[in-house]
Order: C-alpha cells, then structure tokens, then sequence
C-alpha cells in the first residue's frame, strides 16, 4: 500500500521527492497509530460491560475525545521538527496531498484519514491555505464498497432453521461471554414485540433475512444489537438492548422497531456509542438507511468519530450556503449575557459566541466558559444537554450577515472578529441544534403542550441531578425543545458537578423584616444552593405552577438533592433509559 506512486516524477531520486513521500507517510503513520488507539478503546467495552464496570466504561468515552487532537499536535510536532514543515514551498503542500492519496487507495478509513491530514495540515498552514489545493476541502478518494473483515452485518435466513432458532442464534453469535438469564423467554418476548408492531405474526418466505451489525453498540450498561429484517420489500429496522443482571445474566430489555426511536438512541445529547469498526463508513451508510433522518455527520459523532462529524457538518452548512440566500440573524429569545447567539433561518443550528467581556452578576470568563462546554462534551449528556460542535477559523460570506448582528459581535467580541472584503471570520464557535427556547414555548403554545413540557422539564432535571449535573441556571430560557417536544438543556457557563453543590435549607430570617425584604438573610456562598428558593423565580405563572407542582414538587426540597448527591458519592450510576419506561420487557410482558 505504501509504494503506491501517482507521479512518476516521484520515483526520481531527487530529494524533494523524498520528502514528498516521507511527510505523506508520517501523517498516514500519525492518523493509523490514532484509529489503532481509537478501535482498542472501542474493544475495551466489551470487558467493562462483561465485567460490569460501568465507571470504567464512562471513562472510555471521556478519554478517547481526547485521542484525535493529542495525534494530531504529535503529527504536526513531528512534520516541524523533521522537515520543517512550517516554512515549506506551496509546491510541496501541493504534492504531498497528491501522494497521501496514493497511500489511501485501499485504506479502510481513508476519509477519516483525509481529515485527520487536513487537521495537521491547518495546524501548520495559515488558514488562506485551507482550500482543495491542499487540504481535503472535498473527499478525494471513495468509501463506496470497501470490504470489511469481518463483513459489517451477517445475514440469517429463518427459513433454515425457523425463527425462535434463528433469533436465538444471532444473540449468541456476539458471544458476549455471559449467560442470558432465559433466552427462550427473551425471543418470544421479541416476537410478541414484532407481532404487536406489525399486527400479526411475522411471515417469512425463502428470501426473507434478518441482518446485524456484526459490532455490538455499547453505551452506559446497555448493549445494542442493530439491524433489519427484511421481508420482500418490507423492511423493519430494529435496535435491541441486551442488559446485564445483578449476578451478570444477561437479557433483553426492550425492542426497539419504530424508526424514530431508533433515531433516539442516536440523538447527539446522548453520550457517544462505542463500537469496533474496520471501516467506519460502512457503518454510517447502513445507520442512515435505518435513520434518513440522521445526517452521516450526526452518526459519525455518535459513532465517537467527532471530528469526522464536523468536517462533514462544515460540507454541509456551505453546501446550504450556495444554496440559499437568507441571513445570519439573531435566535428568536432572550439574548444571552455570556454568548451572542445567531442562527440562519434555512439552517437548523444556532452559532455561539462568546463575549469578551461577560458583565457581573456572572462570574466567568471565555476560559471558564470554554471549560464547562467541555465538561459537557466529555459527560454522559443522557438525552438532556445539547452536544455542541466546537470550531476555529470559519469564514462566512459577509454578504449574508445581518448588519445589526455584525455590530453587536464587533462591539461585544472584537477579539474573536476578523474582517476582510467578503469575509467574515470567527476565530472561536460553537454550533449546536436549533430548538424552540421554553421560554417562548411556553408563552406561545397551548394548555396540553405546555403541561407535557413543564412535566418534561422536571424530568430533564431530575435525570441531569442523578447524572451528577447541576444546571445553576434553571430558568425555562435556558432550556430548549426538540423536534419530538423533549425538554434539553443548553446554556452551561453555570452548569457545576453535583458534588461540588452544598444544598441548604434556608435558614429562618433574624427579625421578621428580613422576610418582607428583597435581599436575601442568607449568605449565597459560591455552590451553596437552596432549592425552596427556585418556585419563586420560576414558577411565576400560576397554570405552570399547578403542572411543576403537580409532577415535581420534591424538586423543591433539599432531600432531593441531597439524596441525589449522596447516591452519586456512593458511586451509583444511575439508569438512563433512551426509550421510554413502557417500552421495557419486564413492564410489558412481566412474568
Ligand atoms: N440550541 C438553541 N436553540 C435555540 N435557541 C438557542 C439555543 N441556544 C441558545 N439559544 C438562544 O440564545 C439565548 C442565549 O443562549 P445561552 O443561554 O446559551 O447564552 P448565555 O449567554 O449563556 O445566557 P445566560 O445569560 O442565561 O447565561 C437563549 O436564551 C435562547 O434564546
């Protein structure tokens, strides 16, 4: 693979030439030492899931978002110090693009490969370099049909063997080393599961196969098997999460068959999947047939191929710029007072920048603000934080800009803004899913919506509190709706760990004017915080009041969090479920 020549002027013992090849050849050396890490970090899941280590498997996920960057300043140290590659010709950019492809032709991650060179390469280069001639600003070689060893799915045909045989066979073909507690009972919970979806029992005939994604999907304490049956030109995806008991028995939990719940699994305010895979792009197309609705950046994300993710999302987004006409213009709500938010009405994403100067009474700065953006990218964000996408350097055609907006990032974060005659240019963003803030849901929906969100609302901080996150700010504008009316949390400048809160009473005031006064009698220490206070800054509305109290009035007690704090000082993971409770074997068909 790596004497691949693609200018015979290459093979000439001029030294340019050698170092064409050797600089190509220490960033493929560079991205494959990264996806070797990366697939062995994957490969641990298994054990932390055999052995039920479920902090370990926590771990894992957090760790490996830190591989990529790490390889890359190796690369890019390594590139300066044997070849200079910071003062080299254009001319030998241009070349060694030309040659990595060469190494690429029969690589089985080659646009991860690709990326992982465009990384290193704007780490070195100035960003006027970062278009065709010498990044990958396109994909240069195809993922099309690139084989896998072992293939990415395996097929079974219940016409063999019948179906209870067949679905019992594709269990134990994981060998996930533990015994199921019965399985006969799990496949005939699966297909009272199949017939109540399809409402009747599943026929099959000479052709009709069931396919799986030949690696497992680990995430939390669950397994997932993915795949399909396919029956004539019926096709039903599925996704079946294998759980672990007490003693280590494995069982299906539910089964999952609707396309949209499927997508939930895949939703970026979860934590990423782990998952071992030769090539990757196999696997993103086959997920985007089960999920059309999931763009290929969304699964490379949850795949923990992030900045795969976000080369794809910036193809995307200026692929809609040519494409469309309409404005960067402020997100409808409350501005913020630590981010300017903007948003292009076509697109559905919102851009974040931070201010410079960030008035009191908040207390943090872009370092700190940085900081916890990042503790929520390497936390658990169990279906209730927005994952958001971190950029450098975007340029953004200055004719879509609305004026007002422009104004207010040049007075409000000069030092981000860079102007040039087209160009507008923003040294630091973060971009995140457009939804509706609850503020405004609220104020503009009705009765029956509000209440499901109010009660949804309560639920998001109940599972953040046993997620071992503290929001600081619990305000309805710091929370948005999604498509499917969840309730998700985005605004984390105040967001602080669980177990760093000291959760009081609040004390009785030292003369009874203190009461009717509007300063408080006690004293609001950093991470002191006192949940009888929160009914009165929010739940103002007395028809919001009603619904909150109704579902979530413990929320308003410090036995709730203290009891949730204490269970995470005790070191209980809690369950998160990515589908809902009625959906569980052990509630639908209890023995
Ligand atoms: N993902 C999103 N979808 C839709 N609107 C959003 C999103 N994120 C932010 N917004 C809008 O931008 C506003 C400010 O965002 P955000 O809360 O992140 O900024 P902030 O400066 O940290 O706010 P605060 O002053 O409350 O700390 C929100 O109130 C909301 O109206």
């Amino acid at each position: 693979m790596n004497s691949v020549k693609l200018d015979s002027s290459l093979d000439s013992p001029n030294p340019d030439h050698w170092e064409v090849a050797a600089i190509a050849l220490a960033l493929q050396e560079g991205f494959d030492w990264h996806y070797r890490l990366f697939r062995e970090s994957s490969r641990k899941a298994k054990a932390h899931f055999v052995y039920g280590d479920f902090h370990a498997q926590r771990a894992e996920v957090r760790d490996r978002i830190a591989f990529y960057d790490l390889r890359v300043i190796e690369t890019a140290d390594r590139l300066k110090q044997d070849f200079n590659a910071d003062s080299l010709p254009d001319a030998t950019w241009s070349k060694v693009k030309l040659y990595f492809i060469g190494l690429l032709i029969n690589h089985k991650q080659p646009e991860l490969a690709e990326t992982f060179f465009n990384s290193v390469c704007c780490r070195i280069l100035h960003r006027t370099y970062f278009h065709n001639d010498f990044i990958f600003y396109r994909p240069a070689v195809s993922t099309e049909y690139i084989e896998s060893e072992p293939p990415i799915y395996r097929s079974y045909y219940p016409i063999q063997t019948g179906l209870n045989a067949t679905l019992a066979n594709m269990f134990t073909d994981f060998n996930l080393e533990l015994p199921f507690v019965d399985l006969e009972r799990d496949v005939h919970r699966l297909l009272r599961a199949l017939h109540k979806f399809l409402g009747r029992w599943p026929e099959f005939a000479l052709n009709t196969q069931i396919q799986v994604l030949a690696s497992p999907f680990y995430r939390n304490k669950a397994v997932y098997i993915i795949g399909k049956a396919i029956h004539e030109d019926l096709e039903i995806p599925f996704a079946l999460p294998l759980c672990r008991d007490a003693e280590g028995k494995l069982f299906l939990d539910a089964a999952l068959f609707e396309p949209w719940q499927i997508s939930h699994l895949f939703s970026l305010s979860r934590a990423y999947f782990l998952v071992d895979m030769e090539v990757p792009s196999a696997y993103v197309r086959y997920l985007q047939k089960l999920m059309p609705d999931k763009s290929r950046a969304e699964l490379y994300t949850m795949l923990g191929l992030g900045k795969q993710g976000k080369t794809m999302f910036y193809r995307e987004l200026f692929h809609h710029l040519r494409h469309s006409t309409d404005s960067f213009v402020f997100a409808p709500g409350t501005k913020g007072m630590v981010m300017i938010v903007f948003t292009l009405p076509s697109f559905p994403f919102v851009f974040k920048i931070i201010k410079d100067v960030i008035a009191p009474p908040k207390e943090v700065d872009r370092t700190i603000v940085k900081a916890k953006y990042l503790l929520v990218k390497q936390h658990d964000r169990v279906g209730r934080m927005a994952d958001s996408l971190e950029f450098s350097d975007v340029a953004l055609p200055r004719e879509r800009f609305n004026e007002e907006l422009l104004e207010e990032i040049r007075k409000l974060a000069p030092s981000i803004l860079e102007e040039s005659e087209d160009k507008i240019i923003l040294r630091h963003l973060y971009i995140e899913r457009r939804m509706i803030p609850l503020n405004i849901f609220i104020e503009k929906r009705h009765d029956e919506e509000i209440a499901s969100v109010i009660e949804d609302y309560g639920n998001a901080l109940r599972e953040l509190a046993i997620a071992n996150i503290f929001p600081g700010d619990m305000l309805f504008k710091n929370f948005g709706v999604t498509r499917e009316g969840r309730v998700v949390f985005y605004d984390y400048d105040e967001i602080e760990y669980m177990t760093d809160c000291d959760f009081r009473r609040i004390p009785p005031p030292p003369a009874p004017e203190f009461e009717m006064s509007s300063d408080t009698w006690f004293s609001g220490n950093p991470n002191e915080v006192y949940p009888e206070e929160f009914g009165t800054f929010l739940l103002g509305r007395p028809d919001v009041k009603k619904i909150f109290m109704q579902h979530h009035a413990d929320l308003l007690t410090v036995r709730f969090w203290q009891h949730a704090k204490d269970r995470i000082k005790q070191g209980f993971i809690e369950d998160f479920y990515p589908y809902p409770q009625t959906e569980r074997f052990a509630k639908r068909y209890p023995d």
